[in-house]
């Protein structure tokens, strides 16, 4: 099959519209309409298959050391071997263009117990075609062998969606179409998308599919959103922290679903619905530098609509019943902790007393729910990189071991608070721990994954 210009252009503005494409759809709907991997069962041996892999990952010397990722796609690659299939595996390793996939494509030999080939230079950036050489290796390659291609993020071509509008899709499209046709010829007309964690609109993950004969999750990423993931579409109790302030439309989503009795907030959100309680209660507070308009350019502002958007979320949420628990303390810039933030000063942890009041609140969440419950845990209370504002975060860590113990589910969103469990605690503190963190929060939060978008555009033809 391949894509017209026209359906190209419908594909991209579908894509870059989000949740206001198919305001009704949620994720069980795209779950639902998704291919799985055993319905390219009877592909014939010898056939050429695109694996979009979750192939970034920092292997260490030995296997198990920062492979994860890695090992989340080998019963999918085991399927395809056993097959016969020719497998492609391809996608990005960090967010800078020089990465290089060659570490992973050794982890994923030792890993599959045989030789996995680094196909290195395999698009034409001019002409944003296939090089004849790497066309030319896969189709020598023999049924059952795995390839890797260079990383995806090396060409622009991977990166043209990242900041693009609906008026930028006019001038994208032809490219888009020509390199995704070229795909399709060169390279695989049969794709699996198996990166839980490709949450970016990445051309590889989100573009191919269009040009896509067969498209189907693999193994590791149905079962993620099978099953722990619709757990978490049912959580009583909700931290959640960073830095970037639109996750703040992502909980307020959460909120919508209707399960959240309770909220625990640290970082960005916090200074919103800190903000928002405090105007509510008629308890003004400052928030510092963060709602200071000349660091309006800052990742730590607050812009006055979000405290609007915060004290809604509020006044609905206590209405139905949901406490909101914020800090109330913080570590400022110089390791101090302040109870109340004055102008000039920056938040960079969670105080001592905000610590005692997420462990008392915890004890609480417990105490009510003799028969279990559900508990999201996703980001860090502070920055935490950096030893004066670890503490928050290091402080929180056993309270996750102390919900398992009493029988709550607790699962936690990969990325930073995913690193936070592997530094202050252990895997088995909790009941689960994503491999991912921004796919995670589409998938539970306010827009959509768009890698599902586009495996459920192809599906749907
Ligand atoms: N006051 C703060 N609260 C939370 N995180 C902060 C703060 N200041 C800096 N950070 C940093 O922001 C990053 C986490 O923010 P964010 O990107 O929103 O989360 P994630 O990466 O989990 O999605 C961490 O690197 C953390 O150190
Ligand atoms: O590490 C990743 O995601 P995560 O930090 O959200 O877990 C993925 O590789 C996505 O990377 P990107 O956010 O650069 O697209």
């Amino acid at each position: 099959m391949s894509v017209s210009r026209e359906s190209m252009t419908q594909w991209c503005n579908t894509l870059l519209a989000g949740r206001a494409a198919a305001p009704t759809l949620e994720l069980v709907d795209y779950l639902a309409d998704v291919p799985r991997l055993d319905t390219l069962s009877d592909i014939p041996s010898g056939t050429a298959v695109a694996i979009r892999g979750d192939v970034d990952a920092k292997p260490g010397d030995k296997v198990g050391e920062g492979d994860i990722r890695l090992r989340s796609m080998v019963e999918t690659l085991k399927f395809g071997i056993e097959r016969g299939w020719k497998q492609i595996v391809f996608g990005h390793i960090g967010r800078k263009p020089e990465g290089s996939l060659s570490k992973v494509a050794s982890r994923l030999g030792e890993l599959l117990g045989q030789e996995v080939t680094l196909v290195s230079d395999w698009i034409n950036e001019e002409t944003d075609s296939i090089t004849d050489a790497a066309r030319d290796q896969i189709a020598a390659a023999k049924p059952g062998s795995v390839l890797v291609l260079e990383n995806t993020r090396r060409y622009e071509i991977e990166r043209v969606l990242w900041n693009a509008t609906p008026d930028d899709v006019p001038a994208l499209a032809d490219r888009l179409t020509h390199f995704t046709n070229e795909f399709a010829e060169k390279i695989a007309r049969v794709y699996v998308h198996e990166a839980l964690s490709a949450g970016s609109l990445d051309t590889s993950s989100t573009i191919i599919p269009a040009a896509m004969d067969h498209v189907a999750m693999g193994l590791y990423e149905a079962s993620e959103f099978d099953g722990p993931m619709r757990k978490c579409l049912a959580t009583q109790l909700v931290v959640f922290s960073g830095l970037k302030i639109d996750k703040l439309d992502d909980l307020d989503a959460m909120i919508g679903r209707g399960s959240i009795e309770c909220v625990f907030a640290a970082g960005s959100l916090a200074m919103a619905l800190k903000k928002a309680i405090g105007e509510i209660d008629g308890k003004p507070c400052c928030l510092g530098v963060a709602e200071d308009p000349a660091h309006s350019d800052k990742p730590y502002f607050i812009p006055a609509e979000r405290v609007v958007q915060a004290k809604r979320m509020v006044t609905e949420g206590r209405a139905k019943g949901i406490k909101f628990e914020v800090p109330v303390d913080s570590v400022i810039e110089d390791g101090s902790v302040v109870d109340e933030l004055q102008p000039g000063q920056q938040q960079f942890d969670i105080g001592p007393k905000s610590s005692k009041l997420f462990e008392t609140q915890v004890g609480e969440f417990i105490a009510t729910h003799p028969d279990g419950g559900v508990a999201f845990h996703n980001g860090v209370f502070g920055m935490f990189e950096d030893p004066r504002f670890e503490s928050g975060t290091k402080n929180f860590i056993p309270q996750l071991q102390r919900m398992t113990e009493a029988g709550i589910d607790v699962y936690v969103g990969g990325g930073e608070g995913g690193k936070a469990l592997e530094l202050y605690g252990k895997p088995d503190w909790v009941t689960h721990v994503f491999t991912a963190g921004g796919t995670v929060l589409n998938a539970l939060g306010s827009e959509p994954v768009p890698y599902l978008v586009a495996l459920r555009l192809a599906a749907k033809g």
